[in-house]
């Protein structure tokens, strides 16, 4: 305590380059150079009384209020709190002379210093040189002010008195009001400052345990001292002798310390709110990574791609996709996981790791034979395709690399083509896989995204590779006519390149394709099919079919046996007749799994009253039955009711299916033969053969005309194709007519002042083509003359300016739709004969076919009585 020790009228002094040691502050000092280090060894550590030196602060900059006493002469101390740039400058002091002129203007001595004690001394040889220096940890006492400077060998005394009062004068002016009120204010910020510091730090507990105990003059230089002010700030706390004075710059300097810890508190929740998201991931993963390193557990990325690497190992890639796997594999091992690129490379790294690159489906000896049964087995009719496939597979006994062909089954939909395919696969023993391309309207569903393009994804054949497991699968490309293109590509081309036998026969080498239509696949790609057509099924195909093939499989899925459910062959062809209209079987098949369900709900509930002998008052299948005309596509699980169905099926008795449940289950007939007769009663209507997408089928085209300009209305979905059939029918009649000289016809002007409409009706069904030329004369025909059409008659074909009826496409598929419809006489283009030969006999049997060169011909045929022209003519 400074009270204890007196101060010596003279002192060595220590200089404080820009730096200011307070009484209570304590310092721990570094003495290196030739002056401090002797000041030191005389005055400290050869003493035995322990003496006091004095701390002078020194100046390098020019400031008149600091500087009182002229130039210094050495000075030598190092301090560990003055900053290394300084340490040159106190070099550069050491090599001045004390002469009263100094060569460094700028350097000046406080005339205000503290007398300090040390508290700890400890010296040092620095080896080799065998330098001593000290290290002393100096405590501030009180102040004192120079009164003259003078050099004693290479470091400095100094006259000094004393300016701060004896601890006996500060209890006497404590006592002093203003005084109390003043130390009072300053404690309260003090304990404020305190108290935000506890809740970032938790040293400062002994810090308030001096506010508590120290006397208040001691106070204010400790707190000051204890936080970082500006060297003057230092200074000037130093010159206030007058202890109010200094309790109030105290105050002044302990709040403004507080006021700048608030603002940084607020800066820093203000910088951290802005942080954006992907910053905060970015500091939260390296926390969690430096967490992980912390427990030895930072391993799983590396284990991750470890895995990945021996899978890839294990894929057994090509040399030169091996080579460019692993060029990858570096790349990412580089890269961060939170890097953007990291997860798409990845990703492309595991499909490459999953591409059944070498694995193969095991392929046995192939046997002809074996094959064929399998195709019949599960297939009826379809000679020519199935005929190719034993073709191909011949081809391949003798000459096992041959290259795969691209067949593409064409037909209306439920002909069988999807499952013909994976027939195809099963008579090969190869894995099957499907890849629908309906709707695919982007090049890069095809070929894959770029891998760079977020979200990337492999293409359509290669996510199809990978599923199915193997690199020769029997692949098949469905519905390849449903591809469109926009500013996305042409999926098409891409397609061309895949299915080109000369680029692809690296890859998998079977591929079937289906389509709806022909017409609709590009083509260039066309040309790299073998085109096979599936038309529709005959009524005794499809009887056959059902019998043999939809009725067991559809009693399997149901959990019952043939014994206890029977649908005669008349009920089917009922079925087929009624309730079907179309050139495939699926709804056929519908319609069966319909009557499976019911007669499933109906051996339940047998086996319910049989079990609990209660009378079941309203059957639930007869409910279902009155309510439900529609027949319901929804599959009922049948796997957990198999067994049970099939134990109450040993206690019934068989349910034989009879018109009245087909019905109930099926609802009223759908479909009956007298369409025909009923819709072409009018003027104006006549019934032609065209081709949609559903394969062949029978139109109603209905004519109209009313006041006008002579403008033609088209309305239905018609293409390019069928409107300018209908410009050509028009203008063929009316060319006609005039010859004729049938303009008027009654009131009719035909050439003039008559706006025409013809309408297909059946309005959701896309139609095209230009088959409906004879139809649409036929029927403005029936309307100008106002003749009915024969309603049992139907017709097709292509019609020119001059009246020639020319062949058309689709003939076995039309006829057939008009034996669907029940309509018995056919009017075919005379070309088209030899096409009647792909039609069954018991079609054509059933039928009439009249074949005709010119438009004439067909009017012959159409109306009652023969062609209505001819009696015009004769009028
Ligand atoms: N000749 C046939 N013999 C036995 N079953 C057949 C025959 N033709 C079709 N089927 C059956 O008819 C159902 C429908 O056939 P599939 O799904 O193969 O038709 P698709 O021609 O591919 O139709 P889409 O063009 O709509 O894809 C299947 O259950 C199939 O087994």
């Amino acid at each position: 305590m400074e009270e204890m020790v007196d101060l010596p009228s003279r002192l060595a002094i220590l200089p404080f380059r820009n730096k200011v040691l307070l009484p209570g502050a304590i310092v721990r000092i570094r003495c290196t150079s030739p002056a401090s280090v002797k000041l030191v060894e005389k005055e400290l550590w050869q003493r035995e009384d322990k003496g006091l030196i004095g701390i002078l602060p020194v100046k390098d900059s020019a400031s008149t209020d600091v500087l009182t006493i002229g130039s210094l002469l050495s000075s030598g101390v190092t301090n560990d709190q003055v900053d290394s740039s300084s340490k040159g400058q106190i070099d550069a002091l050491d090599t001045q002379k004390l002469d009263g002129k100094s060569p460094h203007e700028s350097i000046y001595w406080h005339n205000r210093g503290v007398a300090a004690r040390a508290l700890h001394l400890s010296r040092g040889v620095e080896k080799p040189s065998g330098r001593v220096t000290y290290i002393v940890v100096l405590e501030g006492l009180f102040r004192f002010s120079v009164e003259e400077l003078s050099v004693k060998g290479t470091y400095y005394m100094a006259r000094v008195s004393r300016l701060d009062m004896t601890e006996s004068e500060m209890v006497q002016a404590e006592q002093d009001s203003e005084l109390i009120i003043i130390s009072r204010q300053f404690k309260a910020t003090a304990m404020e400052l305190i108290s935000v510091l506890e809740q970032k730090q938790k040293t400062v507990g002994r810090t308030k345990v001096l506010l508590e105990t120290l006397p208040v003059h001691r106070l204010a230089d400790i707190f000051v001292a204890s936080f970082e002010i500006s060297f003057e700030e230092q200074l000037s706390m130093l010159d206030l002798v007058d202890l109010k004075k200094r309790l109030l710059k105290a105050t002044e300097l302990v709040e403004r310390h507080l006021q700048s810890i608030r603002v940084a508190e607020k800066i820093t929740k203000k910088v951290e709110g802005q942080l954006s998201k992907s910053q905060k991931e970015f500091l939260l993963r390296q926390q969690m990574r430096a967490i992980k390193e912390e427990l030895g557990d930072n391993e799983d990325d590396e284990d991750d791609l470890v895995a990945l690497e021996r899978k890839m190992q294990s894929a057994e890639m090509p040399p030169n996709i091996w080579k460019h796997a692993q060029r990858e594999l570096r790349r990412l091992k580089k890269m961060q996981p939170q890097q953007p690129g990291y997860s798409s490379s990845r990703a492309y790294l595991e499909l490459l790791a999953d591409l059944p690159w070498q694995k193969v489906s095991e392929e046995h000896d192939l046997d002809i034979e074996t094959a064929k049964e399998r195709l019949d087995s599960n297939h009826h009719g379809l000679c020519k395709i199935k005929q190719r496939i034993i073709e191909y597979l011949a081809v391949r006994k003798l000459k096992p690399d041959a290259k795969g062909p691209i067949l593409c089954l064409v037909g209306p939909p439920g002909v069988g083509k999807t499952s013909l395919a994976s027939g195809i696969a099963a008579a090969l023993d190869r894995k099957f896989v499907r890849i629908s391309l309906g709707g695919v309207k982007d090049e890069a569903d095809i070929r894959g995204h770029r891998r760079t393009y977020v979200g990337s994804m492999p293409g359509r054949l290669i996510d199809g590779l990978k599923r199915v497991g193997v690199c020769n699968p029997v692949m098949l490309i469905d519905e390849i006519d449903k591809t469109g293109s926009d500013v996305r590509g042409d999926p098409a081309s891409a397609l061309l390149e895949v299915l080109d036998p000369e680029q692809n026969k690296t890859f998998s080498d079977q591929y079937p394709s289906t389509a709806n239509r022909a017409q609709r696949i590009p083509p260039p790609l066309l040309d790299r099919m073998e085109v096979i057509e599936l038309p529709g099924y005959t009524p005794e195909e499809k009887l056959k079919i059902a019998t043999d093939h939809l009725f067991p499989r559809v009693l399997e899925q149901h959990g019952l046996s043939s014994d206890f459910l029977k649908v005669p062959d008349d009920i089917v062809k009922l079925i087929i007749q009624r309730y079907t209209r179309e050139a495939g079987i699926r709804n056929l098949e519908r319609n069966l799994a319909a009557l499976a369900r019911a007669a499933a709900v109906k051996f339940t509930e047998q086996q319910h009253t049989v079990q609990h002998n209660k009378p079941v008052t309203a059957s639930l299948l007869d409910t279902r039955l009155v309510d439900d005309a529609e027949v319901e596509m929804e599959e009922i699980p049948v796997n957990s009711y198999s067994s049970e169905i099939s134990k109450a099926l040993q206690s019934a008795s068989t349910l034989l299916v009879d018109e009245d449940m087909l019905v109930k289950v099926l609802g009223p007939p759908r479909f009956d033969d007298r369409e025909a007769i009923e819709r072409a009663v009018t003027p104006g209507v006549a019934v032609g053969l065209v081709w949609t997408s559903f394969g062949g089928d029978v139109q109603f085209i209905e004519a109209s005309s009313m006041v006008g300009k002579g403008d033609l209305h088209l309305t239905g979905q018609l293409g390019d194709v069928i409107k300018e059939s209908a410009q050509i029918a028009l203008t063929w009649v009316r060319a006609r007519a005039s010859e004729l000289k049938m303009e008027n016809i009654g009131n009719v002007n035909l050439l003039e002042n008559r706006d025409v409409h013809i309408h297909f009706p059946a309005g959701a069904v896309p139609k095209d083509g230009p088959s409906a030329g004879v139809t649409l004369v036929t029927s403005l025909v029936s309307l100008f003359t106002q003749r009915t059409v024969r309603s049992d008659t139907t017709m097709t074909g292509e019609l020119t300016l001059r009246g020639l009826v020319l062949p058309v496409g689709g003939i076995k598929d039309k006829v057939l739709a008009a034996h669907r419809y029940g309509i018995k006489r056919v009017i075919l283009p005379e070309k088209n004969k030899k096409d009647l030969a792909e039609v069954p006999s018991t079609v054509l049997c059933s039928m009439e076919i009249l074949f005709v060169k010119q438009m004439e011909n067909v009017l012959e045929h159409a109306f009652e009585g023969g062609s209505p022209w001819r009696q015009c003519s004769k009028l």
